[in-house]
């Protein structure tokens, strides 16, 4: 909505431009990110639901790029926020010069990538505690990869291979199984798919499934609905961007900078997964810490020429744009 309460419709947009930019390295099953930037009356949003997003999913996606276009992020209760550094799949040396190069003083690493062996994640773990150091956390994230026999067995191995680990993110699909690994670990369990891709996100907590709440703006709504979600669901929370450009990163900062709690380190460190950006003035942390935007940053013409897919992928994204917005 914007000032006046007014839904922005895409007849109000300014510029619609579609981008694809490189991963450096595969995450989340893709090697290109893209997405369709939004030009509005008050800002410009982002709206890049994954692939495997069907439009009606994709609706929250739009809502949120909206949202951004209109004006409509809330006061901020902070300058800036604490971010984590993300490591994908990758060897140990590449890992350790990743979270050593970030700044961030948190990691969070990926595993139980399917078709990898086991072996290599407590490699990767070991890397990457000597270079954070004794003092530094270590999260990690199996998007949904376990069954419960198997989440308790893996968790025990990486926490000791991590010399501690902060949290564990979704080791398992269902909230049930999150319920039954959580009875079986000292370790925390954390939230994610089951938040952002659920019917309703807050079963979560009524199922004493988690002890933190991932919160992603996009797949949520946008960040006046993610901040209701946090308030309901009364579990500590971490957000986490959707990979997106600065532009789309900017409302999951605006979501951080929100939040009347922010106990640990934001997952917002994800413009150092892509080759480039569409901004010039990078969202990228500082001594681990990322501004908190009190709107996104304007894109850069030539970056977004340069990032411009061919005529198929931006026919195939304004379609998606249209359909989805169609069921908004
Ligand atoms: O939270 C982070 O450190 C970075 C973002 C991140 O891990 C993810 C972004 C988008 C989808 C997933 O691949 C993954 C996640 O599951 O949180
Ligand atoms: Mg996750």
């Amino acid at each position: 909505m914007d000032g006046n309460g007014k839904r922005i419709e895409l007849a109000d947009l300014d510029a619609v431009r579609v981008y694809g930019i490189p991963m450096r390295n595969r995450f989340r099953g893709i090697t290109v990110r893209q997405g369709v930037l939004l030009g509005g009356p008050a800002g410009w949003g982002e709206f890049c639901p994954f692939e495997d997003y069907g439009d009606a999913e994709s609706v929250p996606w739009l809502a949120t790029a909206l949202e951004a276009c209109a004006g409509d992020w809330p006061e901020p209760v902070r300058d800036s926020v604490p971010v984590n550094c993300t490591v994908p799949v990758v060897p140990p040396e590449q890992a350790h010069a990743i979270v050593a190069a970030s700044g961030c003083s948190t990691a969070k690493v990926k595993v139980a990538e399917p078709g990898r062996p086991a072996a290599e994640d407590l490699d990767r773990l070991v890397a990457v505690r000597d270079a954070l150091g004794a003092s530094g956390a270590i999260r990690v994230d199996a998007n949904a990869a376990w069954d419960v026999d198997t989440a308790v067995a893996r968790i025990r191995e990486l926490d000791r291979a991590a010399g501690g680990l902060e949290y564990v993110e979704q080791p398992c699909p269902s909230i049930d199984e999150l319920a039954a690994v959580r009875r079986r670990v000292d370790v925390r369990i954390a939230a994610d798919e089951s938040i952002r891709r659920a019917d309703d996100p807050l079963r979560v907590a009524v199922a004493g499934a988690a002890d933190v709440a991932v919160l992603k703006a996009a797949p949520l709504g946008g960040v006046r609905r993610a901040l209701r979600v946090a308030d309901a669901c009364g579990l500590p929370c971490v957000v986490s961007s959707a990979v997106e450009s600065s532009i789309g990163l900017a409302a999951q900062l605006a979501l951080a900078g929100a939040l009347p709690e922010l106990p640990f380190a934001c997952g917002l460190g994800t413009i150092a997964l892509l080759e480039g950006d569409v901004v010039a003035d990078s969202l990228v942390p500082v001594d681990g810490r990322l501004p908190v935007p009190r709107r996104a940053p304007e894109p850069d013409p030539a970056l977004v020429a340069a990032a411009t897919p061919t005529a198929d992928v931006q026919r195939r994204w304004l379609d998606r744009l249209i359909r989805v917005h169609e069921l908004l």
